[in-house]
């Protein structure tokens, strides 16, 4: 290891983050009632422009007038090549009231523009004297983006999560899809005449989770846009997980339940991670840094790997 810690990521639990647009006031109580840890109110993508202020009141309304639970509770602004996000910023801390916990910041580019929206957050935040300080999300989803991804996950103390945004990234890359997240059909390898498919967003997530785990982020997946494909969004969640992904976004309320399920560990998970760290536990006792766990080495590396499955389980088990 090296003489600068890893600093620990966010104790809070993100294994779901609901989205819905702010224009469609009718569902924000379903929302509330639901089982995702975390809330995105949506200002930006899904709203259309002639909306924009009319969203901000609603979300302005609810944040305050709708029982959020003990939820992580989210507003995405707009993004900053827009006329929309510094009233959206303003109005959300000024007359939205302290429940509000987060801002997401879409199209994240470089780590000047959350110095740009820390700069405004901070001097609303000192005008009202509020005493809950807002975090802040970012959406990694540009070709800037994921080069600077490091430069903008050390860009603010204010930071507690990344995700990926798999449709407009896809754009800004020029991706020859029109897929929100998953298999991409011509994305495979030929090995004598039988095709592999691979993951062509892969290399990005790793890219999120390694900037991310360096300076103490959670690192989320972001949407999966066929809601009606299950298999799809599991097999997705699944790779994100085993990659270090905390969790994962759900734009339909059927995929709260499917991401709850793949980023809680399994029972079976946590008792055979218990289960090592009894097993070092005895082996420490003995003088020894390694031994044997159900025929497979364990070591002191593996004592770090049963208590990433204990901690996520704890965390969620409140
Ligand atoms: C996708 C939807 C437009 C579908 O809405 P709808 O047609 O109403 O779906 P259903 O009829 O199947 O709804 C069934 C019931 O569930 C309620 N509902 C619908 N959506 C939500 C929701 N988000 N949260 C809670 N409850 C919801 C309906 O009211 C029905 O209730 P009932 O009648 O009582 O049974 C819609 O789901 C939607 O708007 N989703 C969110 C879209 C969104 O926020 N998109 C932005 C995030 S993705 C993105 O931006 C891309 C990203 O940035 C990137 O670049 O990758
Ligand atoms: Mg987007």
């Amino acid at each position: 290891m090296s003489f600068r810690l890893q600093p620990p990521a966010p104790a809070r639990p993100n294994r779901c983050q609901l989205f819905g647009p702010g224009s469609r006031p009718a569902i924000f109580a379903k929302m509330a009632a639901s089982e995702a840890d975390v809330i995105n109110l949506d200002l930006e993508d899904s709203v259309a422009p002639s909306d924009k202020a009319v969203a901000r009141e609603n979300i302005i309304e609810a944040i305050s007038g709708v029982d959020w639970g003990r939820k992580t509770l989210s507003v995405r602004i707009n993004g900053l090549d827009t006329p929309w996000w510094y009233r959206d910023v303003v109005d959300l801390l000024e007359k939205g009231g302290e429940r509000l916990d987060q801002i997401m910041i879409p199209k994240v580019g470089c780590a000047e523009d959350i110095y740009a929206v820390d700069a405004l957050v901070t001097a609303v935040e000192r005008a009202m004297g509020r005493t809950k300080p807002i975090a802040f999300e970012v959406i990694i989803e540009s070709a800037a983006g994921i080069s600077h991804v490091e430069e903008i996950a050390k860009a603010s103390p204010r930071l507690q999560a990344m995700s990926l945004g798999a449709a407009d990234f896809a754009a800004s890359m020029g991706m020859q899809t029109t897929g929100i997240g998953g298999t991409q059909e011509n994305y495979y390898m030929l090995r004598e005449g039988v095709k592999h498919w691979s993951d062509p967003w892969h290399w990005a997530q790793a890219a999120i989770v390694a900037a991310c785990r360096t300076h103490g982020i959670l690192p989320v997946d972001g949407p999966f846009g066929d809601f009606s494909d299950d298999e799809g969004f599991r097999a997705q969640a699944r790779r994100s997980a085993t990659l270090g992904m905390v969790g994962k976004w759900a734009i339909h309320p059927k995929q709260v339940t499917l991401a709850n399920e793949v980023f809680t560990p399994s029972d079976a998970a946590v008792a055979e991670a218990r289960e090592i760290l009894e097993a070092m536990e005895a082996a420490k006792a003995r003088g020894e840094g390694a031994t044997v766990y159900k025929g497979r080495l364990v070591d002191i590396a593996s004592i770090k790997q049963a208590e990433v499955i204990v901690r996520q389980a704890e965390l969620i088990a409140g």
